[in-house]
């Protein structure tokens, strides 16, 4: 087959998105004589997380949000960081929190995002957010998989009665992802480490979210024709889970990596933390 899928561009619609985001920040700004706070916590100097960080505060200051940024060495133990989240959530001048995924192999990062409060979870991380979202009720989405069906309605992709095959189940990104799909009434099915015969499950999706963290580990023959594919890998040197040359001449649109569900990711944030910054002030 010689066609080609349609790109799904990432970074015009976050750049829109962004945009919308900083408008409604100077407008609140203008009104309350505060701007909205994000509160970004890192523990240890990661180098990947040390650059996603600095992205995402150069992001806010562009866009009129201001950042408040809490580095923690790598020692720092699950009860310090919980005393040092818990006092970010009591802190009236802090609208959102991220806590920067992984936190580090000696922390209980569950313990850690709990305590954000449900109100600054901006990054969609606690499991208020996560059962809200699951319910269809008020509350935070997490942001890549937030990012990824604001790219799907962008592009018009159709998700009613389609089979959505979401590869990867973790807390933030791969569960989330399959609960907001399921809410669009996509028939949701979860692959992971311990599925059998991946490639069976995969070649049935009409829609197909690669979030295993792993380069470039679905590949053409993984994907039925014309399926729209969502890579929401980051691997080190910028690298997808999905093999986009052979995926691409598959599938009928697809998200490159980088400038696709990347951008989609920080431009989420940004919205979400005006979003709470404006409930926040307002109430005041
Ligand atoms: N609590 C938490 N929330 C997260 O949302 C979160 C996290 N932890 N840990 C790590 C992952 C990864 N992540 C990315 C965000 C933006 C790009 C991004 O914008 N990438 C650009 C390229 C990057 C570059 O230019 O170097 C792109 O795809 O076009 C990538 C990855 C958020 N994450």
């Amino acid at each position: 087959m010689s066609e080609t899928a349609r790109l799904m561009d990432g970074s015009a619609l976050a750049r829109r998105i962004v945009e919308q985001a900083a408008e409604r920040a100077a407008d609140l700004t203008r009104q309350t004589g505060t701007s909205p706070c994000l509160a970004t916590v890192l523990v240890g100097d990661d180098p990947a997380s040390v650059t996603y960080v600095r992205m995402k505060r150069a992001r806010c200051e562009k866009a009129g949000i201001r950042s408040r940024h809490i580095a923690l060495p790598a020692a720092t133990t699950t009860a310090e960081l919980v005393d040092t989240i818990t006092a970010l959530s009591h802190d009236p001048d802090v609208h959102g929190i991220l806590l920067q995924h992984p936190a580090g192999p000696h922390i209980d990062e569950r313990a850690a995002f709990e305590a954000i409060a449900p109100e600054k979870d901006v990054d969609g991380v606690t499991c208020h957010s996560f059962a809200a979202m699951s319910f269809g009720l008020d509350g935070f989405a997490s942001c890549t998989p937030g990012g990824i069906l604001r790219l799907l309605d962008h592009y018009d992709v159709d998700l009613a009665g389609k089979h959505a095959v979401v590869v990867g189940r973790s807390a933030i990104l791969g569960k989330p992802v399959g609960m907001l799909l399921l809410a669009r009434n996509a028939t949701v099915t979860y692959c992971h480490s311990r599925t059998t015969d991946l490639a069976s499950i995969t070649k049935e999706a009409d829609v197909l979210v690669a979030a295993v963290g792993r380069p470039r580990f679905l590949h053409g023959e993984h994907l039925k024709p014309g399926a729209v594919v969502i890579d929401a890998g980051s691997n080190p040197g910028n690298i997808g889970d999905v093999d986009f040359d052979s995926a691409r001449t598959r599938a009928s649109l697809i998200t490159p990596v980088p400038g696709g569900v990347g951008p989609m990711t920080i431009a989420t944030l940004l919205t979400q933390t005006v979003d709470a910054a404006t409930a926040q002030l307002r109430a005041v």
